[in-house]
Protein backbone atom coordinates (compact mmCIF):
# COMPACT_ATOMS: atom_id res chain seq x y z
CA UNK A 1 0.00 0.00 0.00
CA UNK A 2 1.08 3.85 -0.30
CA UNK A 3 -0.55 6.93 0.92
CA UNK A 4 0.00 10.39 1.67
CA UNK A 5 -1.25 12.84 3.81
CA UNK A 6 -1.30 17.06 3.87
CA UNK A 7 0.90 18.38 6.53
CA UNK A 8 -0.42 21.83 7.74
CA UNK A 9 1.71 24.42 9.44
CA UNK A 10 0.19 26.30 12.09
CA UNK A 11 0.73 30.16 12.13
CA UNK A 12 4.45 30.69 11.59
CA UNK A 13 4.97 26.90 10.78
CA UNK A 14 5.20 26.21 14.72
CA UNK A 15 4.06 22.61 13.84
CA UNK A 16 2.46 20.89 10.90
CA UNK A 17 -0.78 18.86 11.16
CA UNK A 18 -2.21 15.88 9.72
CA UNK A 19 -5.78 14.36 10.12
CA UNK A 20 -5.66 11.02 11.38
CA UNK A 21 -8.84 8.77 11.92
CA UNK A 22 -8.91 7.03 15.36
CA UNK A 23 -11.50 5.13 15.94
CA UNK A 24 -13.93 6.71 13.17
CA UNK A 25 -12.77 10.30 14.51
CA UNK A 26 -10.47 12.59 12.93
CA UNK A 27 -7.74 14.45 14.82
CA UNK A 28 -5.55 16.48 13.86
CA UNK A 29 -1.74 15.50 15.13
CA UNK A 30 1.84 16.83 14.98
CA UNK A 31 3.54 14.39 13.39
CA UNK A 32 6.68 14.30 15.11
CA UNK A 33 10.01 12.62 13.92
CA UNK A 34 11.62 13.53 17.35
CA UNK A 35 9.75 10.83 19.28
CA UNK A 36 8.02 7.79 19.32
CA UNK A 37 4.07 7.90 21.12
CA UNK A 38 0.79 8.36 19.39
CA UNK A 39 -0.92 10.16 22.42
CA UNK A 40 -4.44 12.49 21.83
CA UNK A 41 -6.60 14.33 24.25
CA UNK A 42 -8.89 12.63 25.79
CA UNK A 43 -12.55 13.28 27.44
CA UNK A 44 -10.61 11.80 30.63
CA UNK A 45 -8.89 14.92 31.08
CA UNK A 46 -10.62 17.98 33.08
CA UNK A 47 -13.30 19.85 30.51
CA UNK A 48 -11.12 23.00 31.29
CA UNK A 49 -7.85 21.56 30.37
CA UNK A 50 -9.39 20.36 26.58
CA UNK A 51 -11.78 22.86 25.61
CA UNK A 52 -11.29 23.53 22.08
CA UNK A 53 -9.38 20.13 21.58
CA UNK A 54 -11.26 17.04 19.69
CA UNK A 55 -11.04 14.08 22.37
CA UNK A 56 -10.63 10.26 22.17
CA UNK A 57 -13.96 8.54 23.93
CA UNK A 58 -12.17 5.03 24.60
CA UNK A 59 -13.83 4.09 20.90
CA UNK A 60 -11.10 0.88 21.16
CA UNK A 61 -10.42 -1.78 23.63
CA UNK A 62 -8.22 -0.41 27.12
CA UNK A 63 -5.03 -1.71 28.20
CA UNK A 64 -5.56 -2.48 31.73
CA UNK A 65 -2.27 -1.38 33.35
CA UNK A 66 -0.45 0.14 31.05
CA UNK A 67 0.43 3.56 31.43
CA UNK A 68 2.63 6.54 29.51
CA UNK A 69 4.83 9.46 30.49
CA UNK A 70 6.46 11.66 28.07
CA UNK A 71 8.88 14.66 27.92
CA UNK A 72 9.69 16.49 24.61
CA UNK A 73 13.00 18.93 24.44
CA UNK A 74 11.02 21.97 24.65
CA UNK A 75 10.03 21.09 28.34
CA UNK A 76 6.33 19.95 27.43
CA UNK A 77 4.79 16.98 28.05
CA UNK A 78 1.62 14.70 28.67
CA UNK A 79 0.93 11.71 30.32
CA UNK A 80 -1.87 8.92 30.54
CA UNK A 81 -3.45 5.36 29.71
CA UNK A 82 -3.74 2.84 26.99
CA UNK A 83 -5.94 1.83 24.29
CA UNK A 84 -5.93 -0.50 21.51
CA UNK A 85 -8.16 1.04 18.35
CA UNK A 86 -7.82 1.99 14.50
CA UNK A 87 -5.61 4.68 13.02
CA UNK A 88 -6.16 5.96 9.30
CA UNK A 89 -3.11 8.07 8.20
CA UNK A 90 -3.36 9.01 4.56
CA UNK A 91 -5.51 5.76 3.50
CA UNK A 92 -2.97 3.81 5.52
CA UNK A 93 -4.43 1.84 8.02
CA UNK A 94 -3.05 0.08 11.16
CA UNK A 95 -6.20 -1.85 12.88
CA UNK A 96 -4.44 -2.44 16.37
CA UNK A 97 -2.62 0.48 17.04
CA UNK A 98 -1.78 1.57 20.58
CA UNK A 99 -3.38 4.53 21.31
CA UNK A 100 -2.54 6.82 24.35
CA UNK A 101 -5.13 8.86 25.87
CA UNK A 102 -4.29 11.73 27.84
CA UNK A 103 -5.01 11.93 31.92
CA UNK A 104 -2.70 15.52 31.88
CA UNK A 105 -1.27 17.88 29.35
CA UNK A 106 1.19 20.36 29.81
CA UNK A 107 0.06 24.28 29.31
CA UNK A 108 1.26 24.55 26.18
CA UNK A 109 -0.76 21.81 24.28
CA UNK A 110 -3.58 22.72 26.37
CA UNK A 111 -3.48 26.14 24.85
CA UNK A 112 -2.78 25.43 21.35
CA UNK A 113 -6.09 24.00 20.08
CA UNK A 114 -5.37 23.34 16.73
CA UNK A 115 -3.14 20.34 18.08
CA UNK A 116 -5.19 17.20 19.40
CA UNK A 117 -1.85 14.87 19.94
CA UNK A 118 1.00 13.80 18.81
CA UNK A 119 1.77 10.87 16.11
CA UNK A 120 5.31 10.03 16.97
CA UNK A 121 8.05 8.77 14.19
CA UNK A 122 11.21 8.29 15.78
CA UNK A 123 12.02 4.55 16.38
CA UNK A 124 9.95 2.56 18.75
CA UNK A 125 12.87 1.77 21.32
CA UNK A 126 11.97 5.15 22.72
CA UNK A 127 8.18 4.89 23.03
CA UNK A 128 6.72 5.34 26.87
CA UNK A 129 4.77 2.55 27.36
CA UNK A 130 4.41 0.89 30.68
CA UNK A 131 4.94 -2.21 31.50
CA UNK A 132 5.24 -3.23 27.81
CA UNK A 133 6.78 -0.55 25.41
CA UNK A 134 4.56 0.16 22.16
CA UNK A 135 5.32 0.07 18.14
CA UNK A 136 5.20 3.27 15.97
CA UNK A 137 2.26 3.87 13.29
CA UNK A 138 4.53 3.40 11.28
CA UNK A 139 6.19 0.44 12.45
CA UNK A 140 2.99 -1.19 12.70
CA UNK A 141 2.46 -0.37 8.85
CA UNK A 142 5.44 -0.74 7.48
CA UNK A 143 5.23 -4.26 6.35
CA UNK A 144 2.32 -3.37 4.50
CA UNK A 145 3.41 -0.90 2.52
CA UNK A 146 4.93 -0.68 -0.84
CA UNK A 147 8.50 0.54 0.57
CA UNK A 148 9.56 0.44 4.40
CA UNK A 149 9.37 4.32 4.20
CA UNK A 150 8.10 7.71 4.29
CA UNK A 151 9.17 11.13 3.31
CA UNK A 152 8.78 14.54 4.61
CA UNK A 153 7.91 17.62 2.41
CA UNK A 154 7.43 20.05 4.67
CA UNK A 155 6.55 23.58 3.45
CA UNK A 156 7.03 27.33 4.13
CA UNK A 157 3.87 28.85 5.53
CA UNK A 158 2.03 26.48 3.32
CA UNK A 159 0.99 22.92 3.39
CA UNK A 160 2.78 20.22 2.16
CA UNK A 161 2.50 16.35 2.18
CA UNK A 162 4.42 13.17 4.32
CA UNK A 163 4.16 10.04 2.08
CA UNK A 164 4.41 6.76 2.78
CA UNK A 165 5.41 3.66 1.08
CA UNK A 166 6.91 5.66 -2.10
CA UNK A 167 8.69 8.69 -3.20
CA UNK A 168 7.19 11.11 -4.80
CA UNK A 169 9.69 12.64 -7.83
CA UNK A 170 7.63 15.72 -8.46
CA UNK A 171 8.35 16.83 -4.59
CA UNK A 172 12.39 18.09 -4.84
CA UNK A 173 14.94 18.72 -7.52
CA UNK A 174 18.45 16.93 -8.26
CA UNK A 175 18.54 13.66 -6.51
CA UNK A 176 18.56 12.14 -3.08
CA UNK A 177 21.46 11.84 -1.02
CA UNK A 178 21.57 8.89 1.67
CA UNK A 179 23.25 9.00 5.05
CA UNK A 180 23.63 6.11 7.41
CA UNK A 181 21.37 6.42 10.35
CA UNK A 182 22.44 5.74 14.10
CA UNK A 183 19.31 4.63 16.20
CA UNK A 184 20.96 4.01 19.26
CA UNK A 185 19.56 7.03 21.31
CA UNK A 186 16.36 5.96 19.04
CA UNK A 187 16.57 9.17 16.96
CA UNK A 188 16.73 9.84 13.01
CA UNK A 189 20.46 10.33 14.22
CA UNK A 190 22.89 11.29 11.11
CA UNK A 191 26.31 13.63 10.73
CA UNK A 192 26.38 16.27 8.72
CA UNK A 193 29.44 18.05 7.63
CA UNK A 194 30.77 21.15 8.66
CA UNK A 195 28.42 20.85 11.96
CA UNK A 196 29.93 19.22 14.68
CA UNK A 197 28.37 16.23 17.04
CA UNK A 198 25.34 14.43 15.81
CA UNK A 199 22.01 15.93 14.38
CA UNK A 200 18.85 14.36 14.33
CA UNK A 201 16.19 15.04 11.74
CA UNK A 202 13.15 16.36 13.91
CA UNK A 203 9.52 17.28 12.11
CA UNK A 204 8.25 17.99 16.13
CA UNK A 205 10.86 20.75 16.66
CA UNK A 206 10.16 24.07 15.16
CA UNK A 207 14.10 25.35 14.44
CA UNK A 208 17.34 24.33 13.33
CA UNK A 209 19.60 24.23 16.53
CA UNK A 210 23.57 24.11 15.58
CA UNK A 211 26.30 24.42 17.80
CA UNK A 212 27.28 28.27 18.58
CA UNK A 213 30.09 28.46 15.91
CA UNK A 214 28.01 27.93 13.23
CA UNK A 215 25.44 30.10 14.58
CA UNK A 216 28.06 33.12 15.74
CA UNK A 217 29.41 33.19 12.30
CA UNK A 218 25.44 32.95 10.60
CA UNK A 219 24.40 35.93 12.38
CA UNK A 220 27.74 38.03 12.02
CA UNK A 221 26.51 38.38 8.30
CA UNK A 222 23.13 39.98 9.43
CA UNK A 223 23.68 43.68 10.48
CA UNK A 224 21.19 44.39 13.00
CA UNK A 225 21.21 40.87 14.45
CA UNK A 226 22.08 40.39 18.08
CA UNK A 227 22.10 37.46 21.35
CA UNK A 228 19.02 38.60 23.39
CA UNK A 229 19.47 37.01 26.28
CA UNK A 230 15.63 38.14 27.36
CA UNK A 231 14.42 36.29 24.40
CA UNK A 232 16.47 33.58 24.66
CA UNK A 233 18.36 33.72 21.73
CA UNK A 234 19.43 35.51 18.34
CA UNK A 235 17.12 38.39 17.05
CA UNK A 236 17.11 41.22 14.27
CA UNK A 237 15.39 43.46 12.47
CA UNK A 238 12.12 42.08 10.98
CA UNK A 239 12.95 44.06 7.63
CA UNK A 240 16.51 42.49 7.30
CA UNK A 241 16.65 40.22 4.16
CA UNK A 242 18.52 37.12 5.91
CA UNK A 243 22.01 35.10 3.91
CA UNK A 244 20.93 31.61 2.95
CA UNK A 245 22.27 28.94 4.59
CA UNK A 246 23.72 25.65 3.19
CA UNK A 247 25.01 22.19 4.48
CA UNK A 248 26.62 19.24 3.06
CA UNK A 249 25.23 16.17 4.01
CA UNK A 250 26.63 12.79 2.77
CA UNK A 251 27.53 13.55 -0.32
CA UNK A 252 24.95 16.29 -1.27
CA UNK A 253 24.01 19.56 -0.01
CA UNK A 254 21.08 21.63 0.93
CA UNK A 255 20.44 25.45 1.07
CA UNK A 256 17.52 27.06 3.52
CA UNK A 257 16.43 30.41 1.86
CA UNK A 258 17.48 33.12 4.45
CA UNK A 259 13.92 34.30 4.08
CA UNK A 260 12.91 30.67 5.95
CA UNK A 261 15.53 31.90 8.63
CA UNK A 262 13.27 34.85 9.88
CA UNK A 263 10.73 32.81 12.47
CA UNK A 264 8.92 34.66 13.66
CA UNK A 265 8.38 38.90 15.39
CA UNK A 266 8.61 38.71 18.97
CA UNK A 267 8.07 42.53 19.71
CA UNK A 268 7.26 45.46 17.52
CA UNK A 269 9.64 45.13 14.51
CA UNK A 270 12.28 42.46 16.00
CA UNK A 271 11.95 38.70 14.92
CA UNK A 272 13.59 35.79 16.29
CA UNK A 273 16.12 34.10 14.41
CA UNK A 274 14.95 29.69 13.13
CA UNK A 275 19.17 29.49 13.44
CA UNK A 276 19.97 28.93 17.50
CA UNK A 277 22.20 27.27 19.16
CA UNK A 278 22.30 23.55 20.11
CA UNK A 279 24.88 23.76 22.64
CA UNK A 280 23.49 22.47 26.36
CA UNK A 281 21.09 19.82 23.72
CA UNK A 282 23.79 16.66 23.54
CA UNK A 283 22.94 16.84 19.76
CA UNK A 284 22.20 19.49 16.98
CA UNK A 285 18.14 19.31 15.81
CA UNK A 286 17.89 19.79 12.34
CA UNK A 287 13.94 20.77 13.20
CA UNK A 288 11.28 21.90 10.39
CA UNK A 289 13.47 25.55 9.44
CA UNK A 290 15.78 22.80 7.82
CA UNK A 291 13.22 20.51 6.76
CA UNK A 292 11.17 22.40 5.22
CA UNK A 293 13.86 23.28 2.45
CA UNK A 294 13.92 19.57 2.15
CA UNK A 295 12.25 16.13 0.80
CA UNK A 296 13.37 13.81 3.28
CA UNK A 297 13.11 10.00 3.54
CA UNK A 298 13.02 8.47 6.20
CA UNK A 299 14.02 4.88 5.07
CA UNK A 300 14.30 1.25 6.53
CA UNK A 301 13.77 -0.55 3.21
CA UNK A 302 17.59 -1.74 3.57
CA UNK A 303 19.30 -3.90 6.42
CA UNK A 304 19.89 -0.37 8.19
CA UNK A 305 17.92 2.51 8.23
CA UNK A 306 18.91 5.66 6.90
CA UNK A 307 17.53 9.32 5.52
CA UNK A 308 17.64 10.66 2.40
CA UNK A 309 17.87 14.25 1.58
CA UNK A 310 16.75 16.60 -1.45
CA UNK A 311 16.64 19.83 -2.52
CA UNK A 312 12.58 20.59 -2.11
O1 LIG B 1 11.19 16.49 21.84
C1 LIG B 1 11.78 16.71 20.80
C2 LIG B 1 13.28 16.92 20.78
C3 LIG B 1 13.90 15.56 20.83
CL1 LIG B 1 15.59 15.76 21.10
N1 LIG B 1 11.18 16.73 19.57
N2 LIG B 1 9.83 16.54 19.47
C4 LIG B 1 8.97 17.42 20.06
N3 LIG B 1 7.66 17.17 20.16
C5 LIG B 1 6.98 18.24 20.83
C6 LIG B 1 8.09 19.22 21.13
N4 LIG B 1 9.29 18.59 20.58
Amino acid sequence: STGSVSASPESYDESYLIPVSIGGTTFHLDLDTGSSDLWVFSTQQPASQRSGHTAYKQTGTKKSGYTWNISYGDGSGAKGDVYVDKVVVGGVTATSQAVEAATSVSSSFTSDTDNDGLIGAAFSSINTVSPQQQLTFFDNVKNSLSQKLFAARLRYHTAGTYDYGYIDSSKYSGSIHYVPVNTANGFWEFTASGVSGSSIADTGTTLLYIPDSNVDAYYANVDSASYDSSQGGYTFDCDESLPDWTVTIGSGSITVPGEYINFAPVSGNTCFGGIQSSDGIGFNIFGDIFLKATYTVFDQTQSSPRLGFAQG
